[in-house]
């Protein structure tokens, strides 16, 4: 019988102490942060779900090792998860944040979770606040927070949202301003999520049974700005670039990818396909992609001829083999993604006196996909609900964009057309 994955097993020596939690262990903290961190192995990292109990369970059997599926290259097994831990797992959760010896707190969280939270709600800020007092309560050694989701100016959004969750104890939102940095990044990695296949694939591999592989691309980035007063690990040694601001490369990013990627997943499902690599090979989509880019890269203060170059990669990415990325999940949770993604263009183009067709294509397909029925979205029954009106579904979306009656128009011509 074939032998499970763990550290002997793997070649690996004994897990790093750990130095770094992290919240939202799933397929990218595991492409992404995890690996970066495997390339100090001082540094290791205790790493909670949201609410999966199977993943840490399966992990915790593999003393956290687990293989990674590079689309091309040599599979990697990565060692630098110490401990994986379910979210319900308070105690641990609560003892690591309040320890010395951890210095950053990673988190992949999904979009959404950047809201102050509700009284009573359980929810990511309502858990690093929790973590945060521990910490506070036991010696108040400085710690970094690393936001890892994909949210324009995510360092200076959770900072404000850490402010509004402790103003009512003004010690602690004291400490918090004062120990407490949050830095921001742009991270990148296409990640879709695993499948039993990638296990079988890990097998193949490695020849080691892997209950927890994840498959990515050869291509990663993670810009990061900000201060690390108790240190951090040398996450350059892996190429994570440290820089005064990540504005433009995160318009960079959120619109170009990202922003063709909900415009490929809306407008794909229309058209019955599932991947991104079967959209972008639809020559009507990469059309849409392509004229999406140039409406973009007006806007975006950079090099043209970078810009170009950055979507001409962009194209050899969504059409890689090995790499079936679902465009149902980059379909969910629209109301929270889109914003970031194509409204900025959206302002800009208007401003202009322009009527973007790429929007006014994705704003359709969108709305298809919320009359379709299987929506996934913490707004879901509201938009769902919306959906019958294009003024009503677009006011839900932004006021200023369901106010905009040449707007409005064009997407209801764009719906009768499809
Ligand atoms: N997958 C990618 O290619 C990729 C690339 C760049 C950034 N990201 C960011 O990472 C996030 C996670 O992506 P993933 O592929 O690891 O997904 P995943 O589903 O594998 O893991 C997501 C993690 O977030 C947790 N989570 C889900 N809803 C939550 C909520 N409301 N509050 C707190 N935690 C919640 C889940 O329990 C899980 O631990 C994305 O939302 C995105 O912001 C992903
Ligand atoms: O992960 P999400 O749900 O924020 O968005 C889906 C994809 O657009 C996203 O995961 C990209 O693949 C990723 O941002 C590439 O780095």
């Amino acid at each position: 019988m074939t032998g499970r994955i763990h550290r002997t097993a793997a070649g690996l020596g004994p897990a790093a102490p750990v130095r770094a939690v992290h919240l939202g262990l799933g397929g990218f903290h595991r492409s992404h942060q995890a690996w970066y961190t495997a390339g100090d192995p001082e540094w290791g990292i205790a790493a909670y779900t949201f609410r999966n109990t199977e993943l840490p369970r399966a992990l915790t059997e593999q003393q956290g090792v687990y293989t990674l599926l590079v689309a091309g290259e040599e599979a990697e097994v990565v060692g630098s998860l110490s401990r994986a831990h379910a979210g319900a797992d308070r105690e641990s959760w609560l003892a690591d944040l309040a320890s010395p010896d951890v210095a950053v707190l990673t988190l992949t969280v999904t979009e959404a979770a950047y809201a102050v939270p509700e009284p009573g709600q359980d929810s990511a800020v309502q858990r690093v606040v929790a973590g945060l007092r521990a910490r506070h309560r036991s010696g108040g050694a400085p710690i970094t927070v690393v936001p890892c989701d994909n949210v324009p100016d995510n360092g200076a959004v959770l900072r404000s949202v850490l402010r509004s969750a402790t103003r009512d104890d003004r010690r602690f939102a004291a400490w918090v301003e004062e120990q407490v940095s949050v830095v921001s990044t742009v991270v990148d990695r296409i990640t879709p999520a695993p499948t039993d296949e990638d296990v079988a694939a890990a097998l193949r591999a490695t020849g080691l049974r892997d209950e927890a592989p994840v498959r990515t691309e050869p291509f990663t980035e993670w810009l990061l700005a900000g201060d690390f007063p108790a240190g951090r690990p040398a996450w350059e040694r892996r190429g994570a670039r440290f820089v005064p601001d990540v504005g433009v490369y995160q318009q960079r990013k959120l619109w170009f990818l990202n922003g063709a990627h909900s415009l490929l997943a809306y407008a794909g499902l229309a058209r019955g396909h599932t991947t991104i690599r079967e959209a972008v090979d639809d020559d009507a989509l990469a059309g849409t992609v392509q004229q999406w880019w140039d409406t973009a890269a007006r806007h975006i203060a950079l090099d043209p001829a970078e810009v170009a170059e950055y979507c001409r990669r962009l194209r050899d990415r969504f059409a890689a083999p090995g790499i079936r990325h679902q465009l149902r999940q980059i379909a969910t949770d629209g109301s929270q993604k889109i914003p970031a993604r194509w409204l900025p263009v959206l302002r800009a183009e208007r401003a202009a006196g322009r009527l973007p067709g790429a929007v006014v294509t994705g704003l359709a397909a969108w709305l298809l996909h919320l009359r379709g029925g299987e929506v996934r979205d913490p707004r879901a029954a509201e938009l769902v609900e919306s959906a019958g009106s294009v003024r009503r579904a677009l006011l839900a979306l932004d006021e200023e964009v369901g106010a905009d009656d040449e707007l409005v128009s064009a997407v209801e011509a764009e719906l009768h057309r499809t």
